[in-house]
């Protein structure tokens, strides 16, 4: 320090300055090239109620998705390298005016971003706002309303030892949802064993169940095998694809489930058990039933507790921080540092994701191995883009009159079918109010029009 200056400065040193730090009331946070938190005052334990030790090292994108503040400053001030500012909530119900500025190094990259956030309004605490805690969360992400209910009442569920179905279109989160009953249950110190009952062949699984004694079978293990179910004891045993079994082996599963107690293939002597079943199905099983391929007394058995999983189209909200957790996952594994553009999360956000989760993960998966340090929209496979265009089968005997008449037909009934009103046909299809009228008592002649 210049000698000359002031004679009241006085020399601060590191030390002392980072103390100071920590009585100012902003939160201050710096993050270096890897948006790696490298250093953070005290004020994050009122902000988000956690230590500095908590936060130090961990990745902007980790404490997004774990819904430590919403929606996220640095994405865009990674991407964009200017200041920028932003309205964020944070786990505590604080409302903070954050502000970050990005240093730039010579190569024009990001080396370090320093934010400072002030709060706005009063927080309040963690039960208040309904956020869960990450600790309880288990890796599951949970934003949405639909899915935070469908966890406090899983928790809820956990507690006893009722069968539970859990029941949803492919990839919506039964396994996970089904693991984390587990882990949140007494007996989580216990095994919890998946059975995959479609992948595994019908003979195979009765004796992977149940287990055999010695001899039971051409090919069986000299000593005899022990079963799933006895190996499961104690914990939980989830039934994954249980639309797949057969009509022979619900029969037996009937039993172990009643009884709890079952005979290995081969056997004579009856084995009890204590265990928890979870049973999962993308499939109806109500059709199932009325078409003879579901026993009803299994299914009431199963459906003592029955979990829905919303498909992803219903819970847009959970899209985002979903991403930023597959993103986040994938940079780990591959060793990258990727980030996403604004306008593919929009893209993301507005598709109808029919694979549900697994179809997100696996898409950030590859977008993280195949694009640039940015993924963007052009990155996105085609069906992103484009907007879904109703396919029309034409009879190939038309003629040229006809083919454009059945189009007109069937575009009108499609419009209305949808709308339910001529005003909209008209305003969709790009014709007069009073021609969208006549066409419809043309070609949906059955169904009221609304004017
Ligand atoms: N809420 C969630 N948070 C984080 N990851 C999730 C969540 N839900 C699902 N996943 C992930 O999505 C993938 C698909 O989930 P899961 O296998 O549990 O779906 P599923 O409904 O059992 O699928 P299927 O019917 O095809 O067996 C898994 O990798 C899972 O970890």
């Amino acid at each position: 320090m210049d000698q000359t200056n002031n004679a009241n400065e006085i020399e601060i040193t590191a030390e002392t300055l980072k103390s100071l730090l920590d009585y100012s009331s902003d939160e201050i946070f710096i993050f270096n090239n890897k948006r790696q938190i490298i250093y953070v005052n005290g004020v994050c334990e009122r902000n988000y109620g956690l230590k500095k030790e908590d936060l130090l090292g961990r990745y902007s994108n980790d404490l997004f998705e774990k819904e430590y503040w919403t929606p996220s400053i640095y994405p865009e001030v990674y991407i964009k390298k200017e200041p920028l500012s932003m309205i964020q909530k944070t786990n505590t119900g604080a409302e903070l005016l954050t502000s970050a500025i990005p240093v730039l190094n010579d190569d024009n990259e990001v080396e370090l971003v320093i934010t400072t956030a002030r709060e706005l309004k009063n927080y309040k605490t963690i039960n208040e706002n309904n956020a869960m805690p990450e600790k309880e969360l288990h890796g599951m992400i949970a934003h949405s309303n639909k899915i935070k209910n469908t966890i406090t009442f899983a928790q809820k569920v956990a507690k006893t030892n009722s069968t539970v179905l859990i029941q949803g279109e492919s990839g919506t989160g039964k396994g996970i949802l089904a693991r984390y009953i587990h882990q949140v249950s007494n007996r989580k110190d216990k095994p919890f064993l998946t059975i995959n009952c479609a992948a595994i062949p019908e003979k195979l699984l009765e004796s992977e169940l149940f287990g055999y004694t010695k001899g039971a079978f051409t090919g069986a293990a000299p000593s005899g095998k022990t079963g799933l179910l006895e190996a499961a004891n104690n914990g939980t045993v989830f039934l994954d694809e249980i639309g797949d079994i057969s009509l022979v082996l619900q029969a037996k599963l009937l039993q172990v489930i009643q009884d709890k107690e079952f005979i290995p293939v081969g056997g004579q002597e009856k084995k009890k058990v204590n265990i928890r079943f979870i049973a999962a199905t993308n499939r109806d099983l109500e059709k199932l039933i009325e078409n003879g391929e579901f026993r009803e007394d299994l299914y009431y058995r199963l459906n003592v507790i029955d979990i829905t999983l919303p498909p992803l189209r219903e819970r847009k909200e959970d899209i985002t921080p979903l991403i930023y957790h597959f993103l986040n996952k994938f940079n780990k594994e591959y060793e990258t540092n990727k980030l996403i553009s604004q306008k593919c999360l929009t893209a993301l956000t507005n598709y109808a994701w029919p694979g549900n989760i697994r179809q997100l993960e696996n898409l950030i998966e590859k977008l993280v191995i195949v694009s640039d340090t940015i993924i963007d929209i052009h990155d996105l496979p085609e069906t992103f883009n484009k907007k879904k265009k109703a396919s029309i089968q034409l009879d190939s005997s038309l003629t040229l009159d006809g083919a454009v008449e059945q189009v007109k037909q069937q575009l009108i009934r499609d419009s209305f079918q949808k709308h339910k009103s001529s005003r909209k046909v008209a305003e969709e299809l790009q014709v007069s109010q009073s021609t969208a009228t006549r066409l419809i008592r043309k070609y949906c002649g059955e169904l009221e029009v609304e004017q």
